[in-house]
């Protein structure tokens, strides 16, 4: 069902019977409804992209947001390691304490987490919620860890790994960015021994790039997202809508949408406290039987 609001150009889709809604239905034992704000679409899909340390991945990111800034925004992931020298709070990663950032991932504010070269990190929920809430398409920097979480929660995401030309050029790129002590790089390039062959496991990446020339790599990622300059000003519009199952029906009073499942249950979903929830997830309903 869509309900398209004029104030915000925002459009909410209500889950009925996607997988998350079985999730959480089999979790909490009763029946779950979810409104998830945002575009569905291949077009509009999150975007992961692992791959080793040193091999490029910050430096196409940055390519991609500053040649389509209205279009993509970066998932500002939290992490217990220390900031490099230019790297600034809120902007590249939120720097966190190890207990704050432990916490928050008991009280179940992440979507993945992990630890990496012997640091957290973690996308919080709200990272991935500030940029759809901006309308834009997300793109998450996480290690291959991270990107089998995703794979195996609600978030539809397009997977792509980034691999160097070679090993010896990896080592070059980490050495030559000069932002690791020897011993983090020792650690880094163990690692991304491991990222490696985790990269090429059947079914979790939908594309690998060779990042050799810095450009044709671009071009070729370009290519995968299917966008040309042009397009950063052609907003995407939605093309699809979710079929309810048949034995449901709906309709709304105001911020009250009625769920009428099978002859005799009637249901209230108010949405007059909701607010804007990653994909898959929504804060702020309040539902209730008739
Ligand atoms: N799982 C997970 N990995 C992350 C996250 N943020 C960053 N990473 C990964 O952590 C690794 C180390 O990142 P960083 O310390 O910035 O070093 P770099 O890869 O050498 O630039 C990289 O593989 C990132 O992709 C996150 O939120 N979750
Ligand atoms: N194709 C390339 N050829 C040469 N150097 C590159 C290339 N891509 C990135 N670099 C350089 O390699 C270093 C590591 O890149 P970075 O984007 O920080 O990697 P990652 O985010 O994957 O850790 C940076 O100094 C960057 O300028």
């Amino acid at each position: 069902m869509k309900h398209n609001s004029k104030s915000n150009e925002s459009i909410w889709f209500l889950e009925v019977d996607t997988q998350f809604v079985r999730d959480q239905k089999k979790k909490l034992e009763k029946e779950v409804v979810c409104w998830s704000k945002g575009v569905i679409g291949n077009a509009d899909r999150p975007l992961v992209i692992s791959g080793p340390s040193g091999v490029g991945k910050g430096t196409l990111i940055n390519m991609l947001m500053k040649e389509f800034p209205s279009m993509f925004g970066f998932s500002v992931s939290h992490t217990t390691r220390a900031p490099r020298e230019k790297e600034q709070n809120g902007v590249h990663y939120h720097f966190s304490e190890r207990n704050v950032m432990e916490e928050d991932i008991r009280s179940g504010k992440f979507l993945e987490y992990a630890a990496v070269h012997g640091n957290l990190y973690g996308t919080s929920i709200e990272a991935v919620d500030v940029v759809a809430d901006a309308g834009k398409r997300c793109i998450l920097d996480i290690d291959v860890q991270g990107a089998r979480s995703v794979r195996a929660s609600s978030l539809e995401a397009t997977f792509i790994f980034v691999c160097p030309p070679s090993f010896e050029e990896l080592e070059k790129r980490l050495r030559a960015r000069g932002t690791e002590t020897e011993e983090q790089i020792q650690k880094r390039l163990r690692n991304a021994k491991a990222e490696l062959e985790q990269g090429s496991s059947p079914g979790l990446f939908d594309h690998i790039l060779v990042n050799n020339d810095l450009e044709a790599c671009y071009e070729q990622l370009k290519n995968i997202l299917g966008i040309s300059k042009s397009m950063n000003t052609v907003p995407i519009t939605p093309n699809k809508v979710f079929d309810l199952p048949v034995d449901f029906s709906l309709s709304k009073i105001n911020e009250k949408i009625l769920i009428n499942h099978g002859v005799a249950e009637q249901k209230v979903l108010d949405l007059s406290s909701m607010k804007g929830g990653a994909p898959g997830r929504t804060r702020g309903l309040d539902m209730y039987v008739l």
